[in-house]
């Protein structure tokens, strides 16, 4: 028999086959097709001996993306640079080092305690087409774990939680901070490098300090907060006049504790909906950051106007803003947005997170935006103090002493 006739015998077999399967379909009771299916997948698993788990990127319907995926991905990185053959590079630590993951439907090994498993990537389209000028693929990544399942106990126990300490261990140590904006309904960033530090902040040692600790027991409180039922999470209202160090300590902030920083544009936000999205979006130790808030949206007493003119309901900020803000802004977020934002039930769903607010006017704040509880702290950074002063001529001329000292001392006035 000729190659040929072989394929075209074999090819006439495939064709009856399928024919017979397209008659059985269209003529076979339901029933009874699910029953052959339900059987033919048992028989299937019975033979093949391998258990599969995947971990999707996203969880609850793309709101978050997963812990442990993203724990996985760094686990598996070191692996992939040696087994896959392709790779996904990203630059970490202030473009020191590359770091290196495995590109879609890669697959690499794995032994742990001598029993081998191997992880796949890969990647499913949901069905769902939308027509629009900008459309969203909707693609859903996965890493799939394979292993036999006389080992189930090993790898659903130990191995995976081995994986997540490992995989976390990898996280912190190649972190690398992030400063987000607003761009198009979307949280952009870059890399964040601010050289602002507490030790150079120019400010009383002692109001220094205190800020300080309240930082670091807040980022070790963990336990504190869910003893008391409390989301994790602390704000902070920096006020005083411009210039006087308020976006310098937001920085120092955030190198203190190593946290990422979110600045939230409150103008670019186009309503609540979208605030409360972004919000979501945010991941947890970080900072978000408001500033200015005084000139970001008309929140002075905005719920007070309503009331007097029997406008108590916020749910429409269309009809409900005042007059003046809705002819010049284009964002239509409200008082009670942002008060939902710093802690309705969505501001609970990442932990660890500082919100910031800066402002030149204390003043004309709505007291329900700042009162204590919401902003926890307030922080006053006024004028310079001689002790600040000292600081700063430390920083700026490196002089620890100077015969003009005794003469700037008594003009600032004794530090408090
Ligand atoms: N307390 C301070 N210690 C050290 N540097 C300071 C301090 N205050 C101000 N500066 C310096 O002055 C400049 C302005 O400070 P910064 O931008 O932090 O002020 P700000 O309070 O955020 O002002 P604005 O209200 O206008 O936003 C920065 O370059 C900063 O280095
Ligand atoms: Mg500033």
């Amino acid at each position: 028999m000729t190659p040929t006739d072989m394929f075209t015998q074999v090819g006439s077999v495939i064709a009856s086959v399928m024919f017979a399967w397209a008659m059985f379909k269209q003529y076979c009771p339901y029933n009874l097709q699910e029953i052959i299916d339900k059987y033919s997948k048992r028989a299937f698993t019975f033979i093949y001996p391998y258990i599969q788990i995947s971990f999707n990127e996203f969880t609850g319907d793309r709101f978050m993306r997963s812990e442990a995926y993203s724990a996985i991905e760094n686990y598996l990185g070191s692996r992939s640079s040696t087994q896959a053959k392709r790779l996904k590079a990203d630059v970490v630590k202030s473009s020191q080092s590359i770091i290196l993951s495995m590109d879609d439907h890669e697959e690499v090994e794995d032994e742990f305690q001598g029993v081998k498993l191997k992880w796949a990537a890969g990647k499913h389209f949901s069905k769902t087409q939308s027509v629009s000028f900008n459309p969203v693929t909707d693609e859903k990544k996965y890493y799939r774990l394979t292993f036999h399942r006389r080992h189930r106990q090993l790898i659903l126990g130990d191995y995976l939680n081995h994986v997540l300490k490992k995989g976390n261990e990898i996280k912190v140590r190649n972190r690398q901070r992030k400063l987000y904006t607003i761009s198009e309904s979307y949280w952009r960033h870059v890399v964040f490098q601010h050289p602002a530090s507490f030790e150079s902040l120019a400010m009383e040692a002692e109001r220094k300090q205190e800020i300080m600790d309240d930082l670091l027991v807040f980022s070790t409180a963990e336990e504190f907060y869910a003893r008391i039922g409390r989301a994790w999470k602390r704000g902070y209202l920096l006020f005083g006049p411009p210039g006087t160090g308020k976006s310098t300590m937001i920085a120092a902030m955030a190198n203190l504790l190593n946290y990422d920083i979110y600045d939230l544009e409150l103008t670019a936000v186009k309503d609540n909906t979208e605030l409360r999205k972004l919000l979501i979006d945010t991941t947890s130790r970080s900072i978000i950051v408001i500033e200015d808030i005084d000139c970001s949206l008309d929140l002075t007493g905005q719920r007070k106007k309503k009331k007097e003119e029997g406008e108590g309901d916020e749910k429409d900020p269309k009809l409900k803003l005042p007059k003046e803000e809705a002819e010049t802004k284009q964002s239509q977020v409200t008082l009670s947005g942002i008060l939902n934002f710093v802690d309705g039930l969505w501001s609970a769903c990442k932990g660890e997170r500082l919100i910031v607010f800066t402002t030149n006017f204390v003043e004309k704040l709505d007291p329900a935006l700042i009162r204590k509880g919401r902003m926890d702290k307030h922080i006053e950074l006024s004028y310079c103090s001689f002790e600040a002063f000292q600081i700063l001529a430390k920083n700026y001329l490196k002089l620890e002493s100077h015969h003009l000292f005794a003469r700037i001392q008594e003009l600032l006035g004794k530090p408090k």
